[in-house]
């Protein structure tokens, strides 16, 4: 898992590994891991310039531009020289670096203004030099964090330094994973981190992100059907039924996606309840799927999704898949029935509009900060909330958040969330914990939608055919991480 900190548990483990190294120790770890990206990002013939803020994230910038300006041409505009840090000026001086008080002709500028003791906004000569970078489109690594964000509630200020890369130290920040914050960090979507031995003292973390090499919660959705010998035989209904309570004549399609995505999920089975011609449509179009009008003919399943293009149904259908006392996907129109308190495990799949309904907002608010808006969620129903987003959410009251960083921008289409509601029922029904399978229902989402996108154009049907291959390749070991997301941006 790929972990972020708050800033409050980053000082703390920072205090307890320094009082076991020498001084200043981090820092040069730091400076040396933000050089090294540095050399590898701009060849030596370019000049770049360093922004030197008053603390200890100035003294890390001091330091790395002390070390490259012995390979090339390196500036220093510093915000206040009697406040900046010490040792790192005298670095500075004495390797050459000229100072400077525009970044004005440097193709490479390094945000070392604030890290995560900045309060939010810019102040100051950073003003300026953010009207520079504006104007003049150089490219910017951030230091740690990018100047002016909210490094905890990952939300941005009118003033702060949008970045092109961020280099971090020790561990993620919430602003560098979660949006909107996470947008301006970096272009490729993801931050460089650098060890500095922070590990062992860092405690639970604020957020955690899946990656290809997590296989073992995959793993265990997939035991109902690979437990062999010791977990005795295994047939469809070991494997877990899925029912879709999803789509109505008006929206026919959230049905047959929705059904798409719990057909290609890990449950032995899907069972569909709905109208009579909805119902014989989807049995048309997928055979192996169980279809039933009469709710009260529908045979028992281990986990419901409900409300998919649900319409008007969907308060009923809700009620009654509650009663069925099994884990439910409570997604869209079904959202708007959700009683005061939700008696059975349950994954609650809001986009930003419907969760600001859910929470009596504006869907500005939500944008804004979507992580204090999942959280808030997650603890008014005491439930498992999955924020849609480009950057997915899923929130339990009593676990870190898990942030989703497969994807691309190309899953924004019609239906792609009727595919990720059958996909996480189908988890659920496997007997996953809702934030299991709604993390794991991102993240193959995700997945499933570059590899079916290539880099162009992707439909929500494309995207659950795809969704079969992925768990395979992600079992096998054979799922790359340059193959999960594609956020590159113009
Ligand atoms: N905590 C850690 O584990 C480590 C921290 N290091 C670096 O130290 C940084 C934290 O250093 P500090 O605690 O000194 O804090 P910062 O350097 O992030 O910022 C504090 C300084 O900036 C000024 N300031 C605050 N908000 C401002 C704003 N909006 N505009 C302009 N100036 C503002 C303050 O007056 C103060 O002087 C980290 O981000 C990282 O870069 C590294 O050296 C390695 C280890």
């Amino acid at each position: 898992m790929l972990r972020a900190h708050t800033v409050s548990d980053v000082r703390a483990a920072e205090a307890a590994l320094m009082a076991r190294t020498e001084p200043g120790a981090l820092m040069h770890r730091a400076a040396a891991g933000l050089a090294g990206f540095v050399r590898e990002t701009a060849p030596p013939q370019v000049p770049v310039v360093f922004l030197v803020g008053t603390g200890d994230n100035g003294g890390d910038a001091l330091y790395a531009a002390a070390e490259l300006a012995r390979e090339r041409v390196v500036a220093c505009a510093v915000v206040d020289q009697s406040q900046a840090h010490r040792g790192g000026m005298e670095a500075a001086y004495a390797a050459g670096c000229r100072f400077v008080g525009s970044t004005h002709g440097y193709p490479v500028v390094v945000d070392g203004v604030v890290g995560i003791g900045g309060r939010p906004g810019l102040r100051g000569p950073a003003e300026g030099w953010r009207a520079e970078i504006e104007a003049d489109r150089p490219y910017v690594v951030a230091v740690d964090v990018p100047s002016g964000v909210d490094v905890d509630g990952a939300r941005v200020p009118e003033a702060f330094l949008p970045a092109d890369a961020t280099v971090t130290f020790g561990t993620f920040k919430n602003a560098l994973l979660v949006d909107p914050a996470a947008q301006w960090a970096s272009r490729d979507g993801l931050a460089r981190l650098v060890d500095i031995g922070l590990g062992p003292y860092l405690p639970r973390p604020s957020l955690e992100a899946l990656e290809v090499t997590d296989t073992e919660m995959l793993m265990r959705v997939l035991r109902p059907t690979l437990a062999g010998r010791s977990g005795g035989p295994v047939h469809k209904y070991t494997r877990g039924v899925v029912g879709v309570a999803a789509g109505s004549s008006r929206y026919a399609g959230a049905a047959m996606l929705c059904v798409a995505g719990a057909r290609a999920g890990a449950a032995g089975m899907v069972r569909f309840l709905g109208e009579d011609d909805l119902a014989r449509r989807v049995v048309d179009r997928y055979p192996e799927v169980v279809a039933h009008t009469d709710p009260a003919e529908a045979g028992r399943v281990q986990a419901w999704v409900v409300g998919s293009g649900g319409g008007e149904a969907a308060g009923a259908r809700l009620e009654r898949a509650l009663g069925d006392r099994v884990p439910v996907v409570v997604d869209a129109d079904a959202l708007a029935h959700l009683p005061e308190t939700v008696e059975v495990p349950a994954l609650l799949t809001p986009h930003a509009g419907e969760l600001a309904t859910m929470l009596g907002v504006d869907r500005d608010a939500v944008e804004a900060d979507p992580l204090g808006h999942v959280r808030t969620a997650a603890q008014r129903w005491r439930t498992t909330v999955l924020l849609k987003g480009a950057r997915t959410l899923v929130a339990h009251p009593d676990a870190p958040v898990r942030v989703n960083l497969t994807g691309t921008p190309w899953l924004a289409t019609a239906g792609a969330g009727d595919v990720l509601a059958g996909l996480a029922g189908s988890f659920l029904a496997a007997g996953a914990h809702p934030l299991d399978a709604g993390s794991l229902a991102a993240f193959v989402h995700g997945a499933a939608a570059t590899a079916a996108s290539g880099g162009g154009p992707v439909t929500a049907g494309a995207v659950a055919e795809a969704i079969g291959p992925v768990v395979t390749a992600w079992r096998n070991g054979t799922l790359a991480a340059s193959a999960v997301r594609d956020w590159r941006t113009a």
